[in-house]
């Protein structure tokens, strides 16, 4: 039987900007298996929660194009009234920011409940309250009885984001989308929440996609990664590969911009991403920002290469690129 959940095939998602389309997430292809933590990692712009929301369909204005198939069921052709059956149940999100994504007038039981009865109208009152604080367990919260009948100015920043990921997880989902799941929250607080969706990968054996600009936390969470740039998956491979041997020159400018031991200098790219309206659309994408790269390196029509086992990466141009205050690698050359 296939372990495969989710399967993206050329995906493109365009927002309508002066009477134009614009691409923000183009030509990306994923597959995300049960059971497992596909890590998503870029600059701020690069297409990441745009990614997220077509997968849940939560884009109100965008054209979407493309395959997305959850189960073996088309997501992009899904007509509303079976969308809304299947969000909040086989596929969730939990969202940023645990102050807005919770509703300020409402107690936690009913936003909980909510969600509960909206998916299984089998469970009566009484069920839903026990399902309830068994989620308020599950997600490690104290005192679930008290928390129940509370409202969310009345917990803390950390607490609120582990009823949002209750909410979440209310109906088993099978996907489970996490969008800067601890941005919003504290150095310490961040580390518990990391650990809880870990622990909820082993419990509820959902298919996760971590959605993170910290590459520590990815290597700690991820079984894979894919590092997006432009709208673009330019690298993805199995974790451990990724970090060991990063080879598109942003995942290895990336990787650079974070200290590590023993290192003495980092070598950093200059510049950011390009906004919707100005990002490069033919050639390889990354191009204009390693103008050192000759141009010739670089492919027409950048394609992902594997270039071992489940480690692929976009354009031949890795091949040639160095870092310019590298004068080690620059005298050896790299191959
Ligand atoms: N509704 C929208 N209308 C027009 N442009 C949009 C819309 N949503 C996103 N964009 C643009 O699409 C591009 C990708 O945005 P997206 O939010 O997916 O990036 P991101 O990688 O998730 O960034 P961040 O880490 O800051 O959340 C950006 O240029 C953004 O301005």
């Amino acid at each position: 039987m296939s372990n495969e959940l989710l399967k993206i095939k050329n995906l493109k998602t365009s927002f309508r900007i002066d009477d134009e389309y614009y691409a923000a997430v183009d030509d990306v292809t994923l597959t995300l298996n049960k059971n497992e933590i596909l890590g998503i990692v870029g600059e701020s712009g690069s297409g990441k929660s745009a990614l997220a929301f077509s997968i849940m369909r939560l884009h109100t204005r965008a054209k979407i194009e493309g395959e997305i198939s959850l189960n073996n069921q088309n997501i992009v052709k899904m007509p509303k009234s079976k969308l809304n059956k299947i969000r909040g149940d086989e596929m969730a999100m939990i969202f940023q920011d645990p102050l807005t994504a919770l509703n300020p007038l409402m107690p936690i039981s009913r936003q909980i409940e909510e969600n509960l009865f909206l998916h299984n109208k089998k469970l009566g009152q009484q069920g839903r309250k026990k399902r309830t604080i068994e989620l308020l367990n599950l997600v490690g919260i104290p005192r679930p009885e008290r928390v129940y009948e509370q409202f969310p100015h009345e917990l803390s920043g950390g607490m609120r984001q582990r009823v949002i990921i209750a909410i979440a997880i209310a109906n088993d989902p099978e996907l489970l989308i996490a969008d800067e799941p601890t941005t919003a929250l504290d150095v310490t607080i961040q580390a518990q929440i990391l650990d809880l969706i870990q622990e909820l990968k082993q419990k509820i054996h959902a298919g996760i996609i971590l959605i993170t600009h910290d590459l520590g936390v990815v290597a700690e969470m991820a079984d894979r990664v894919a590092v997006m740039y432009a709208g673009q998956i330019v690298e993805i491979a199995p974790v451990d590969k990724l970090f060991a041997n990063p080879l598109h020159p942003y995942t290895r400018s990336l990787l650079n911009s974070v200290p590590t031991e023993g290192q003495d200098r980092l070598h950093v790219i200059q510049g950011v991403v390009p906004t919707l309206k100005n990002l490069p659309r033919t050639g390889c994408r990354f191009a204009e920002r390693i103008p050192w790269v000759d141009a010739s390196h670089h492919e027409e029509n950048p394609d992902l290469h594997e270039v071992e086992p489940g480690h692929f990466v976009r354009c031949t141009c890795y091949k040639h690129f160095y870092f310019p205050d590298n004068k080690e690698e620059q005298e050896n050359g790299v191959s």
